[in-house]
């Protein structure tokens, strides 16, 4: 089945073109790979299949913009990055439309992508000019002590499929605030996106070498590796796969690089009885099909308490048979398809090992192979047990499970019983409760009657095998610094003439 693809208003922002030192460029090679429409499974494009050699290059441009980019003043980059907002946000249209094309989400969402994405840009050019360093009382009698906030030089920034925009303007917004240089490898699924974004970073007059992107599908461990080993690149951050973030970490370890690591959840989310059953019932269709189930903080284990249990099943099913799932063009659309056919096969994967041990679906539970191969229909199963493959293990697609509980201390523990700690949610009118379980869980974000916690304004990360750094907020920005410590010696003499 197709779908048709609006015009974009301004086709100059469609790019099959990596782009370093602000030039639009191929592989060395001259090889290209294919993207995909996820809905049709079409070719939608090609993009330079780059190779240790680009990276190289894209590594050598951003090394050469860096000494004059560092030296411009932070109210200059504050406005570079400004416009570059604006021109996001003047363009948002394009940028949706090109989400949805190469990622599949439906248009509402990209479009709200679009506007998240272009806030990261808002947000750090606000944040550019007050990176403060302190004054200290030494110690040492006749010291004086003070820090200098340094940009930490040329970036590697590594980013998912599933927020073609976001992903990177989280990263490259912080990264321009502190005066960095980047070299970006954009996700091989949904690299036109990013080109888009380069485009538009031309159009802000942000200089030649200091953002550039490049593209590789196949070629993707080779260039990882260039980045990661290449002692002229100071700092990795890479949102993605915990076993990804594994490997880079160790690839990192030889330059001691400095690292961001936003990786994979399995978020528990929480219903007291006590909870507002209106409210918890929109927070987990919220949480838990934002982008079909495909983002870090989706709710992955809902544990509901037994008071409530069956009246929470029958409300949330009640909302999900409301949903309508086709491409993402399409009118009234409200869940797209899936990346591809690997994410498919995980969620059957899970949906099969639910049921063969005593989950009841309630809803859903197939595939939807007459809208296309990487359909599935939102899910919702029952009777979860701690035994099955969900209760462990990221499922990064659209089923929940609805798991029974009786006790706070018991759900706190199933809720901590896994290796990730990235988002936990939980619904409670009781104000002491609200702070125990918060202050219980083990995670780096909680949501607390309310399933959507992601904003530039607040930090986002994890604990345990979910990484570590922040993204956004005023302290996205440190991850791309370096605190210079300069203390001055023979100070505190008595005045001259005294
Ligand atoms: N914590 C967060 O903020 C966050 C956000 C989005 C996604 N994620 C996680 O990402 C995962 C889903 O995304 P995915 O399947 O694309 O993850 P992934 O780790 O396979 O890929 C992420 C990125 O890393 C690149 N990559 C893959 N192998 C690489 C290698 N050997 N060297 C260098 N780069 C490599 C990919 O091309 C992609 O651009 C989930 O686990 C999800 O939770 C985390
Ligand atoms: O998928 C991970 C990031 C999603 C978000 O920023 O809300």
């Amino acid at each position: 089945m197709g779908h048709s693809v609006p015009p974009l208003n301004d086709p100059s922002l469609f790019k099959q073109q990596a782009f370093i030192n602000g030039k639009w460029v191929d592989a060395k090679s001259g090889q290209t790979f294919d993207v995909y429409d996820p809905a049709t499974h079409k070719a939608i494009g090609k993009m330079p299949e780059m190779s240790r050699e680009d990276a190289q290059l894209a590594i050598d441009a951003a090394a050469a913009a860096f000494p004059s980019f560092r030296k411009t003043t932070a109210r200059e980059r504050s406005k570079m990055l400004r416009k570059w907002y604006d021109l996001m946000v003047e363009n948002a249209e394009d940028i949706a439309k090109l989400i949805t094309w190469e990622n599949g989400k439906p248009m509402a969402d990209a479009k709200g992508e679009a506007t998240y994405a272009a806030n990261f840009f808002e947000w750090f050019s606000e944040e550019a000019p007050r990176a403060y360093g302190d004054t200290i009382s030494a110690t040492v009698a006749g010291n004086r002590v003070f820090t200098l906030k340094e940009p930490v030089g040329v970036c590697g920034l590594i980013t998912p499929w599933n927020f073609p925009a976001a992903m990177i303007t989280r990263k490259i917004g912080p990264a321009l605030a502190a005066g960095c240089t980047v070299v970006a490898k954009s996700p091989g699924e949904t690299p036109f996106t990013a080109a888009a974004l380069a485009e538009l970073s031309v159009r802000a007059g942000i200089p030649p070498g200091v953002v550039n992107i490049i593209t590789a599908m196949k070629n993707t461990p080779e260039v990882g590796e260039a980045i990661t080993s290449s002692d002229i690149v100071k700092k990795v951050s890479f949102t993605g796969s915990t076993g990804v973030g594994k490997l880079l970490m160790k690839q990192s370890a030889d330059t001691l690089k400095k690292l961001s690591f936003e990786l994979g959840g399995n978020a528990p989310f929480i219903v007291f009885d006590d909870a507002d059953l209106d409210v918890a019932v929109n927070g987990a269709i919220a949480s838990k099909f934002r982008s079909s189930g495909q983002t870090c903080v989706c709710a992955n284990r809902l544990y509901v308490q037994r008071g409530i249990y069956d009246k929470f099943a029958e409300a949330f099913v009640a909302k999900v048979k409301d949903f309508k799932v086709g491409h993402g063009y399409d009118e009234g659309v409200t869940h797209g398809p899936l990346i591809h056919d690997r994410a498919v096969s995980k969620v059957e994967a899970h949906v099969q090992d639910a049921v063969k041990q005593g989950g009841k679906v309630l809803i859903g539970g197939q595939k939807l192979p007459d809208l296309g191969d990487n359909f599935f229909q939102p899910t919702v199963i029952r009777d979860m047990t701690s035994d099955m493959a969900l209760a462990h293990e990221e499922t990064f697609g659209p089923v929940a499970g609805l798991f029974p509980f009786d006790t706070e201390a018991e759900v706190v523990k199933l809720a901590n019983d896994a290796d990730v700690g990235l988002a936990g949610y939980f619904f409670s009118r009781d104000i002491q409760r609200v702070y125990r379980v918060a202050e219980a869980l083990e995670v780096g974000m909680v949501g607390v009657n309310t399933g959507l916690i992601s904003d530039p304004a607040a930090p986002f990360g994890g604990v345990k095998q979910s990484g570590f750094g922040r993204e956004g907020s005023k302290i996205g920005i440190d991850e791309y610094m370096v605190t210079k410590m300069v203390t001055l010696g023979g100070m505190g003499q008595p005045l001259q003439g005294e």
